[in-house]
């Protein structure tokens, strides 16, 4: 019986069950009926609908070789990849098989120890190819000594033909060298089965040649590789060892590319003289030949080569540049796989909780460093809204007189921090969340460390921001420099706008950026009416509740009270008559004047690590069942 297989039925595996994949070098990946469905809102009919996008497709994938998915645009290409790499299984049911080792198709896990290489140049723009090479090893090859990391990082740079470019920021590479360091990353754990989505796409036709070509001299080595190719030109499909066609989520052909045109011509398909046989294959599947697809997929599966050899390994070597590259791709490849130091890899392991902080870390602060404009961007608009509101409120601190203004100072400074700290990180997490799945699918580094390098950089820039606005803006609108009263509230204002940025990871870990554009600035309103222009006394009860967790209300009742509580004595006025001469009567009016100062305190710092745990979790569930 198949391992994971029991009554004809596929079971989930645990990881303690599946047999480790032996050989490391040589994976072998079957799929057995693989079926996809999305259910989707209709809103037309107003209701539930299920879209078949994978009905029931079979193959197999074989090391040494290079497979291209191919079929035209939404034939399921896309789906097909993702659900083989384990990287998106929604809605899949049906059998991989790996290397004899059965899981369930809607198991989202690497298959095989499977890397996956997605469309998107899922790069650190702003460090160079070496440092993202030498960071990605640090990372994945703990094993190693520092100096045979080095060894090992320049060898793959050279065998991708990247050993030029190693001091060029990620973001002046053109879209080829891109790809190709995006294998080059993966290359660094030698994978026996990678996944390429689309890798020629927005390349050149050169471009996309040697690309290929290179990925041919790698499948040589014994890798497995599988990639989604759109139209290839004939000189590329040459480099493909095996083709599987899809259309409209069936499969129309698969096999050796040798054997494609004879296929075709088995279910009376004949592919015209001089015509790139990628072309025709594309235009039968795209339905512009008036036959049955069905019939003409069974046809083709019905064929017979007359010659059993594998004649994908016979392909005669034309000298072209891109063959040439290829043979030089698989030789180097070679020579490095015999390699001693290149061997010790197969026990490669990444690196344990603390290295990968610590590495993370140093990645951050080296993004920051190249990217310092945005820190200086961010603290010169809190400077600038500091010295606006300073001129705006000058001098209504210490004035009886002015009490409302400052009160209005007072909301504004809560306002101002809450924003910048929620939307700064609402609005760049998303983008952040693409490069994380990639890097977190293919096992650079475990969720905590990340989240932790993450924090330890976005902490302080939020902290010294604010810190730069109280201090200018408390000095210039001539609040109580008493240090019990000014710490409070500089320590009020930072805790809040922590706890708003909280709020930010939160909604930028769970939402869409064009959902969190509005949700945040939404609930940062909602939050912040309350206690200010609306007292608890004038709440309904139905909507007291969201009075008590208010984090907004919470440190501004803090805020408002570390100016104006603690006994301050009267003030100054420069009137006739000043009503709230005696501040404790403006917090009586204000309903402010029996807030627990403590207990609203740990109401921001309680939401603060509520939200971070809650961001943790959904994270963590995003990034593992897919
Ligand atoms: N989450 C989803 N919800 C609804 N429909 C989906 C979803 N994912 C994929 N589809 C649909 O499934 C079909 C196959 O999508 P897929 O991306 O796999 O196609 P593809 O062959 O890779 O296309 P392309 O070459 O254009 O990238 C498409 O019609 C697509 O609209």
């Amino acid at each position: 019986m198949t391992p994971g297989v029991k009554d004809g039925q596929c079971m989930e595996l645990s990881n303690n069950n599946v047999t480790p994949l032996l050989p490391r070098t040589s994976v072998c990946l079957e799929f057995k009926n693989i079926t996809c469905s999305i259910k989707t809102f209709s809103l037309s009919k107003f209701q539930l609908e299920t879209r078949n996008i994978l009905n029931g497709v079979n193959g197999c994938f074989k090391p040494g070789q290079l497979t291209a998915i191919m079929g035209p645009s939404g034939a399921g290409k896309t789906t097909l990849l993702n659900i083989l790499a384990g990287y998106s299984t929604k809605g899949a049911k049906g059998e991989i098989i790996v290397n004899g080792v059965c899981t369930c198709a809607s198991q989202s896990t690497g298959r095989g120890g499977a890397r996956y290489i997605r469309q998107h140049d899922d790069l650190r723009v702003h460090l160079t190819v070496y440092e993202s090479m030498s960071l990605a090893a640090a990372l994945k090859l703990a094993d190693f000594k520092p100096r045979e990391r080095k060894e090992k990082v320049l060898e793959v740079l050279a065998l991708l033909g990247l050993s030029k470019t190693s001091r060029t920021l990620c973001r002046d590479l053109s879209g080829g060298q891109k790809r190709r360091l995006a294998v080059a990353l993966e290359l660094l754990s030698d994978p026996s089965l990678l996944f390429l989505d689309e890798p020629t796409t927005g390349l050149d036709s050169s471009a996309s040649t040697s690309l290929i070509a290179l990925l041919n001299g790698l499948a040589r080595g014994g890798r497995t590789l599988v990639a989604t190719i759109h139209q290839p030109s004939a000189l590329l499909f040459d480099k493909i060892d095996s083709i599987y066609c899809l259309t409209s989520g069936s499969t129309l052909y698969s096999g050796p590319r040798v054997h494609l045109i004879p296929s075709l011509d088995s279910a009376g398909l004949r592919c015209p003289p001089y015509h790139n046989p990628a072309d025709f294959l594309m235009e039968v599947a795209s339905g512009e030949y008036d036959v049955d697809l069905n019939k003409a997929a069974k046809a083709m599966l019905q064929y017979k080569p007359e010659s059993t050899s594998r004649e994908w390994e016979d392909v005669p070597v034309i000298s072209t540049f891109s063959n040439t590259l290829s043979i030089d791709t698989e030789m180097k490849d070679k020579q490095l796989r015999s390699n001693k130091k290149y061997q010790k890899n197969y026990s490669n392991r990444p690196s344990g909780y603390l290295k990968q902080t610590w590495i993370l870390l140093y990645r951050n602060y080296l993004i920051t460093t190249r990217n310092y404009s945005l820190f200086l961007y961010r603290v010169a608009a809190h400077v600038v809204i500091a010295l606006i509101f300073g001129y705006l409120y000058s001098g209504v601190g210490s004035e009886a007189s002015s009490v409302l203004g400052n009160y209005v100072y007072l909301y504004g400074s809560m306002l101002l921090v809450v924003y910048t700290g929620k939307m700064s990180v609402t609005l760049s997490f998303p983008l952040e969340m693409d490069i994380l799945k990639g890097e977190y699918f293919n096992r650079w580094y475990s969720l905590g460390p990340y989240i932790f390098s993450i924090l330890a950089v976005e902490l302080p820039f939020q902290m010294i921001s604010c810190v730069s606005y109280v201090v200018l803006s408390y000095w210039l609108t001539d609040n109580p420099l008493e240090s019990t009263r000014a710490t409070l509230f500089l320590a009020t204002i930072v805790a809040t706008s922590l706890c708003a940025q909280a709020w930010g990871y939160f909604i930028g870990s769970t939402t869409p950026t064009k959902i969190a554009v509005f949700i945040g600035p939404v609930l940062a309103c909602l939050f912040s009416i309350f206690g200010f222009c609306l007292s608890l006394r004038d709440t309904p009860y139905s909507f007291r509740w969201l009075h008590h967790i208010s984090y907004f209300r919470a440190g501004f009742h803090v805020a408002v009270h570390s100016i104006y509580g603690f006994n301050r004595t009267k003030m100054h006025c420069a009137k006739e008559y000043c009503h709230y001469i005696t501040p404790s009567k403006f917090l009586v009016e204000m309903d402010m004047a029996t807030i627990d100062v403590g207990v609203n305190m740990a109401i921001v710092l309680t939401t603060t690590v509520l939200m971070h745990i809650l961001t943790c979790t959904t994270l963590w569930y995003r990034l593992n069942k897919r």
